[in-house]
Order: C-alpha cells, then sequence, then structure tokens
C-alpha cells in the first residue's frame, strides 16, 4: 500500500503497479524525465468508468515521492522493483508483437507507438515487434519460426487478425505435442503462450467481450500486468479435417449471409457490414437442415457418475444457426449474442432461430441493440452444449463427425480419444441413443422470395469469426481453456458510480479490497 503526506491516500495492490522510476517521469502522452536525486514516481493502474461501454477505462495512474535522501529513494525504488517480481509471476519480459497496418481506420502502427510501446518500455518488457506484409504472415510466423523465449503474442489489429494469431498459436502447441488437430475427439493442448490484444480493426468483438472496452492504453495495462483469462475455443471440423477454430461466432444462414453479401461489398469500408445486413433481412430467406447437439452438463458432474450424455436432433427450417463460445458483444450490441456465455466453461451456446416472419426476426435482432431478452421469443431456442453438428436436410450424412460422436456419447460425459473415425453413427439416423425432435409445428411455411431476391437460395454458408465456409455440413467441438488472453473478463464498474470525481482528469484512484 502506497500513501502520500496529503489528505489524498491511493490505494494500490502491487499486482497493478505497472513501474517505478527514478526522478519526476511523465510517459503519456509525452515522456518527460526530470532527473532528481530524492524523487522517485510510481505508475499504476488507475481505473475510471466509461459512459458509452460496460467496462472500466483504465489509465495509467502516477504518483512522484519525494525522500528525505538519495539512499532512502534508491531503498525505495528496489523494494518495489523486488515486490513486482515477486508478486506477479506471469507478467512478461519478452512479447512478439504482430501490428496490421491495414486493420479497421489503418491506424495500428501509430496505435502501438504512441499508445502502446511506451507502457512496455516502462514495464521494462522488450518486443520483438512485426508489422505484416500479407494476410497470414503473423500466423505461419507462428506455425514455424522460432517462438524461444517469447512470453506471449500481441495482436494489434480486429477480430480476424486476432484470429491469425489464434490459429498460429494453437497450431503451434499441437505441432510440438504431436497431436492430430484434424480428429475432432482429439483433447488438444492448451497453449502455453498468452495472446494480447491491442484492437486497432473494425469491430474488435473479442477485444470487447473480454475487456469491456476498446481502448488500447486500457489493453496494454492488462498484459503489463500479466492478467490471464482463459478462453474456450472451437474447433470446426469438414470431411475428414479441421477447417478453422472459432472464438467468438460460427453462424449458418442470416449471419453467413450477411458475411457474403458484405464480401461483395469490401469496398464501402465498415459500412458494409449495415448495408449488407439491410439486404439480407430484405431478403427475408431461411434454410433447411438438421442440427445435432450434445447438451453440456446440466449440473456439476463427476467423472464416476456414468451419466451419458445423448445428442439431440433437431430438424426444420431456420432463419439461422448460431454457436458462440462468449458473449460475442461489440459496440452495436453491448450485450452480445449470448449475454450470459461463458468465457472459459468449456462450453458453447447454440442459438437456433426457426424460420418466422420479417417482424418476429427484426424484434430478434433489434433487441440484440437493447437490454430486452432476444431468447424470450417463441420461435428462438438456446442451448449450452459441448458440440454441435449440422447437415443439410435429406438425409445425407458425411462422413467428418462420426469419430467426434464415436469419442463423445461415452459413459463418463467426458471425451475418450479415438483414433477411427467409423462405426458409431447408426445410433442417431436410428434414435437409439439420441433424442430426435421433429420441429416441423415451430416451422413456418417458406417465404421463397424476398424484396431483394427472385430465387431464395437452398443453401447458405457458415460465417467463422468473419471468414466464410463455403460447406454447409460442419461439426464443431468446443475445447476448454485452450488459449489464454492477457485479461480478466468485464471488471464490475459499480463501486465507481459513487465517485464524481474519478474521470480522466481525477488523480485520484478508488479501488475497492479484492
Ligand atoms: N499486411 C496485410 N495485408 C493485408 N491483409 C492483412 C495484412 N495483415 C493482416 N491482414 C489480414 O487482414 C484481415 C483483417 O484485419 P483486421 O481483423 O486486423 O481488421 P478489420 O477486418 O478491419 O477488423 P475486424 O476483424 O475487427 O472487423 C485479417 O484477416 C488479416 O489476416
Amino acid at each position: 500500500v502506497l500513501s502520500y503526506r496529503l489528505q489524498l491516500c491511493v490505494s494500490v495492490p502491487v499486482a497493478e503497479v505497472v513501474g517505478v522510476e527514478e526522478g519526476q517521469v511523465e510517459v503519456l502522452p509525452h515522456k518527460s524525465v526530470e532527473d532528481t536525486d530524492r524523487d522517485f514516481t510510481v505508475f499504476y493502474v488507475k481505473r475510471s468508468s466509461s459512459r458509452t461501454t460496460s467496462g472500466l477505462l483504465w489509465r495509467l495512474g502516477r504518483t512522484q515521492f519525494t525522500c528525505p535522501s538519495r539512499v532512502l529513494r534508491d531503498q525505495w525504488t528496489k523494494h518495489l522493483r523486488t515486490a513486482l517480481k515477486t508478486h506477479s509471476p506471469l507478467r512478461p519480459h519478452r512479447l512478439l508483437v504482430f501490428i496490421n497496418p491495414f486493420g479497421g481506420k489503418k491506424k495500428g502502427r501509430q496505435i502501438y507507438h504512441s499508445l502502446v510501446a511506451p507502457v512496455f518500455e516502462l514495464a521494462g518488457i522488450s518486443s520483438h515487434v512485426i508489422v505484416t506484409e500479407r494476410a497470414n504472415q503473423a500466423r505461419d510466423h507462428l506455425l514455424k519460426k522460432d517462438l524461444t523465449g517469447f512470453d506471449g503474442v500481441v495482436c494489434v489489429g480486429g477480430d480476424g487478425m486476432f484470429s491469425e494469431i489464434l490459429h498460429g498459436v494453437i497450431g503451434r502447441t499441437q505441432q510440438e505435442a504431436g497431436l492430430c488437430e484434424n480428429d475432432p475427439a482429439v483433447t488438444l493442448q492448451s497453449c502455453p503462450l498468452h495472446i494480447g490484444i491491442i484492437p486497432a480493426g473494425s469491430t474488435d468483438c473479442v477485444c470487447y467481450t473480454t475487456v469491456g472496452v476498446i481502448d488500447p492504453v486500457t489493453s496494454s495495462l492488462h498484459i503489463v500486468i500479466g492478467d490471464s483469462q482463459p478462453l474456450d475455443v472451437c474447433s470446426v471440423h469438414h470431411g475428414p479435417g479441421l477447417v478453422r477454430y472459432s472464438a467468438s461466432l460460427v453462424g449458418y444462414g442470416f449471419y453467413g449471409d450477411v458475411l457474403a453479401e458484405s464480401e461483395k461489398r469490401r469496398w464501402m469500408g465498415p459500412f458494409r457490414y449495415d448495408y449488407s445486413g439491410a439486404v439480407v433481412f430484405l431478403s427475408n430467406r431461411s434454410y433447411r437442415g438438421t442440427v445435432q447437439y450434445l447438451p453440456a452438463d446440466p449440473l456439476m458432474s463427476s467423472p464416476r457418475d456414468k451419466t451419458r450424455y445423448e445428442w439431440v436432433s433437431v430438424d426444420g427450417r431456420f432463419k439461422s444457426v448460431s454457436l458462440t463460445c462468449m458473449s460475442s458483444s461489440c459496440a452495436k450490441s453491448p450485450l452480445g449474442l449470448s449475454p450470459s456465455a461463458h468465457l472459459a466453461d468449456g462450453t458453447g451456446d447454440l442459438i437456433l432461430v426457426w424460420d418466422t416472419n420479417p417482424l418476429g426476426f427484426l424484434t430478434y435482432l433489434y433487441r440484440h441493440t437493447t437490454t430486452q431478452d432476444q431468447f424470450d421469443l417463441p420461435f428462438v431456442e438456446v442451448h449450452r452444449v459441448k458440440a454441435v453438428r449440422f447437415t443439410l436436410a435429406g438425409g445425407e450424412e458425411t462422413e467428418d463427425s462420426e469419430g467426434l460422436h464415436g469419442a463423445m456419447d461415452g459413459g463418463d460425459g467426458a471425451y475418450v480419444e479415438n483414433g477411427s473415425i467409423a462405426g458409431s453413427q447408426q445410433h442417431l439416423a436410428a434414435g437409439a441413443n439420441g433424442q430426435m425432435m421433429t420441429c416441423e409445428d415451430k416451422t413456418m411455411s417458406p417465404f421463397t422470395c424476398g424484396l431483394c431476391c427472385s430465387k431464395a437460395p437452398a443453401v447458405s454458408v457458415w460465417n467463422c469469426d468473419g471468414e466464410i465456409l463455403p460447406f454447409p455440413e460442419i461439426c464443431c467441438r468446443i475445447h476448454g481453456q485452450l488459449v489464454r488472453l492477457y485479461a480478466r473478463g468485464i471488471e464490475d464498474g459499480t463501486f465507481l458510480k459513487d465517485c464524481t470525481e474519478e474521470r480522466d482528469e481525477c488523480n485520484r484512484t478508488c479501488i475497492p479490497p479484492r
């Protein structure tokens, strides 16, 4: 606990002290040092509530101390630095930083050098910075190059850039562990490298969901103090192989169509999403399909309780089928696609929106922008799941997920590694081991045509974290806590609400005991 002589008292947990410097020092917005013999400056995390977002903005707080002598000053700085090392073992020392210079408003480089690098330098972090020259450069680097000595990887960019780094970090870990990523039944190894996200994209959904604000300084402070937030990841498989990993949204129907439309209109910039959303909404499409899901444990289960978790199958016509491992919130939808989804409980939320009339679907979409419950509608259902499989209606089966079924309907409800991809599919079709629900009664007769297209397509595409998957038949498995982010989830800001002085310009910090 630090205190100083004026009436003001600032309490800072050691874990939130960013650095200690001799002299009277300023770091942001510009570095200045007045080197005096008896002074030292302590930098720490200072919170302030954001009027526009749910999370708390973090700022670099700064307090100067004057000691009676230089000897005493040196004792203070030495002891404080030792305390930081002892109390914060997860603080990174060396980071690999990838900057996408073309993400969002193309300000990645500027954001990093003016707001983030000074904070890293203050915290004594050495960084190796790579400004990417092409898509997938960061992923390839992580898969192939020597990563010895790095504690973490920092992504300066948006969700697409984060996805690249996610694929690189997961792929590298499985390579080194000798595990086959193609087999959905294999339990993947969690990744030792932490990932930090400095938001510099268009949507920055993963950053918003895991930190609560889109703010480079807040994110850089989470990195330097070594915060650690585990994250579930979904692997998406098609045929005999892995297609992609997803941290936020795997969506078919509406969300797939919006992405496909917006890709055609890249020239419009970020506005293309709103425009494409309107076009797809007006085209009023819905798609037939069969969704099979493995429900998550309803209550805490024991590996010895011999409970069988059975696949559930639903068949019908859907406006959208979405699977998300996190709430997937963003500035436009502050509570997100599934507001109570957990970041790291090993489950995903499956949201089925049955075919309905346009007004009903508009209500569903609109509720994402408000605090109203978007699941409290008769044509929407949501399930907490461990795995999902989607096939086109008509009974054509693909071979992709038979291994998953075989491995995952085992007696203790746990995943069982099973090298063979064969043979356990029949029980689903026959309904012997799963529940088959045909929900024609929930399904409205199809709208064949909307305002914007003359002929409704029979099949949509999947939107996997902003990438189009052109094949409809996929199976997905949630991998609990596969990666770790330098974050801590969204902090509760209610304790700041009563403090009228805690604004950006305020020098005080009010921190409740943790
Ligand atoms: N140097 C580069 N040139 C072209 N594309 C790149 C480069 N570096 C990265 N990319 C690719 O650009 C894509 C988009 O980048 P990014 O996610 O950073 O920005 P965004 O699309 O504006 O933001 P968001 O994904 O949050 O909407 C990523 O899929 C990434 O693979």
